[in-house]
Parts: C-alpha cells; structure tokens; sequence
C-alpha cells in the first residue's frame, strides 16, 4: 500500500464516517487530509464533522474522484444506480470498493464499465475504534496488488477476509448488522443489572466489557463457544439457572431467524 495512499467517501453517513475515523487513528493514511468526503448536501453534520477531523470535504462526487486513488462508495444501496453514471468517465484509474449492502458486483460493473476496478465489501462500524470485521470480493479487473491494498487498509480497523461473493449477504446478516443485535443484547443486560439495584453506568460498563471479553476469549482461545459457556456454569448454580431461562425463552432461535431476515432483505435490495 502507498504511503501517499488517498481514500475518498462517495456520500458521508455514519460508516464513512466510522471509516474515516479508523483509517485515520489506525495510520492507513499518512495525514486526515489524505481523506476526503463528499456528500450534495451543504450541512450535513457528519461531513462537517469529517472537515473539523482535517479531512477534505466535497459537495460535487467528480470533485472527490480528482483527489482519491481508492474511492469507497458509502450511499445507501438505492442511491448507487443515480451516483455512478455521474462518476463512470472518472473511475478509470481508481480502485472502486462499494461496501452498498445487497448491490452485486454486475450491476457494480454494469453501472460504472467493464474494466473498472471494482471491489464489493462489507465491513461494520465498529471499524471506527478499530474492531471492525471485513470481507470482500473482487471484480474480475482488480489486481493482485489492488487486493492486498484493501487487506492492508481494511486491516487497520480490524479484521479483513476475502470471501466468495455468494456469501456476502450473509455476512451482512451476521458481522454487518450484528453490531446491533449485540447493542441490544447489551442495553438488556444492563437494564436487567439496573432492575436488581446497579448503577446505570456500571451496568452498562458490565454488560459491555463482559461481551467484550467473550467475544476475546473465542477469538484468542480457539476454544468451542459451547466449552467456554459450560466453564462458567456451576452446577447447580446461577448461570444455568439464567441459561435455561434463554433456552426456554427461544433466544438462540430469535437470534438465528434475526440473521436469517437480515440475509433476505440483503438478498432482496439486489
Ligand atoms: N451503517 C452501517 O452499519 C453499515 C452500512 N453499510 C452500507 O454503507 C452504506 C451507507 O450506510 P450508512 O452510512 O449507514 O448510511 P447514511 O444514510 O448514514 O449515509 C449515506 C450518505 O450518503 C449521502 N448521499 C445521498 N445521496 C448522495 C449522493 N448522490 N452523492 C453522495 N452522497 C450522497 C447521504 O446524504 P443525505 O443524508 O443528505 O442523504 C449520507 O451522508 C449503505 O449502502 C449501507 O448498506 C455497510 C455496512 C455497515
Ligand atoms: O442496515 C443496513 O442495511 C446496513 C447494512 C449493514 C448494516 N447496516
């Protein structure tokens, strides 16, 4: 990856903006100046918050092409069809990654030309404090070099893999969406915590660090999720007892349809 590398946001919202902040703490380029946004407009918030973080801002999309070598495009998957015919005649010698939930790499394809270098990828926001998880797939222009770009930029927000395109809306349903089921997960916890007398703030503290530390533990330990819930049952005691309340109360199943919806709605918007 260049060391001059230059990323632009094709629309300014909340995950090119947790990008941004990533790209930037995480040194994927070499100044905030090497990032730029732009967004039609004038005051969104995010893209003024991105100008005070040093970054370049833009309310015309050929602006940003003239100033970005990878150009990552950030709208809404509805929006794509009306930004790229208006950047087709500029994308030649960029690197085009669309994180867009559900838009295939054809229409990508389609939609901007045949030998644009285009990659589809789906990353989450906690990429802003560099926890994210990645994947991605790659047009059939993109080079060897261009993929181990985005390994490296991606990489410093968090975890990349490269995966088959078929398997993207799944991921969408599990890592793209999950950091909200696990909001959610939090937020009970905490309120469970707070029913029984805690602190609101040390709930949350609690519930958080705990789901951190879990999620840790799978990671570094490789060790079964099953094996390292039965490690804190004690028989008889108070984990199985809230253990067989989940189970009665349907909680791996709601968690497994709620994966299943989002892969669907995925799968619907392309
Ligand atoms: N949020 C998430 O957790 C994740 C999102 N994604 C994907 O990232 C993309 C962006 O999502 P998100 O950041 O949440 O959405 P946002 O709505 O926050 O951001 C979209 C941005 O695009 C701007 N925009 C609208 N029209 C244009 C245009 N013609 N040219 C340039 N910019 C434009 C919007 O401006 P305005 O507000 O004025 O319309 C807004 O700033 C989506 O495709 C989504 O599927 C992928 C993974 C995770
Ligand atoms: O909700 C959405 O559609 C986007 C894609 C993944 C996360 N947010």
């Amino acid at each position: 990856m260049s060391a001059n590398l230059r990323v632009g946001f094709i629309g300014a919202g909340k995950m090119a903006s947790a990008l941004a902040q990533g790209f930037i703490k995480g040194q994927a380029v070499k100044c905030a100046s090497h990032v730029s946004a732009s967004c039609p407009i004038a005051d969104k918030h995010l893209l003024e918050h991105m100008k005070q973080m040093g970054c370049q801002t833009f309310h015309c999309n050929k602006e940003l092409m003239d100033c970005s070598d990878v150009v990552i495009l950030a709208v809404k998957p509805q929006i794509m069809p009306l930004v790229l015919p208006d950047i087709k005649s500029l994308v030649a010698s960029k690197l085009m990654v669309s994180i867009a939930a559900g838009v295939q790499l054809a229409q990508l394809q389609a939609d901007l030309n045949p030998d644009s270098k285009i990659v589809r990828l789906m990353p989450n926001t906690p990429c802003i404090v560099r926890e994210g998880v990645s994947v991605f797939c790659s047009g059939p222009q993109v080079t060897p070099q261009d993929n181990a770009t985005v390994k490296q930029l991606f990489g410093t927000v968090g975890q990349i893999d490269e995966v088959k395109e078929s398997m993207i809306d799944a991921v969408t349903g599990v890592s793209g969406s999950g950091p909200a089921y696990m909001y959610l997960i939090i937020e009970a916890m905490a309120d469970g915590g707070v029913k029984q007398g805690l602190p609101r703030d040390l709930a949350y503290k609690l519930a958080a660090q705990t789901m951190v530390g879990a999620g840790r533990m799978v990671l570094d330990t490789h060790t079964h999720p099953a094996v390292l819930k039965d490690e804190v049952c004690s028989p008889g005691g108070t984990t199985i007892t809230a253990l067989d309340m989940l189970e009665k109360s349907g909680l791996r199943t709601s968690i497994m349809q709620a994966v299943e919806a989002a892969t669907k709605r995925c799968t619907q918007i392309s």
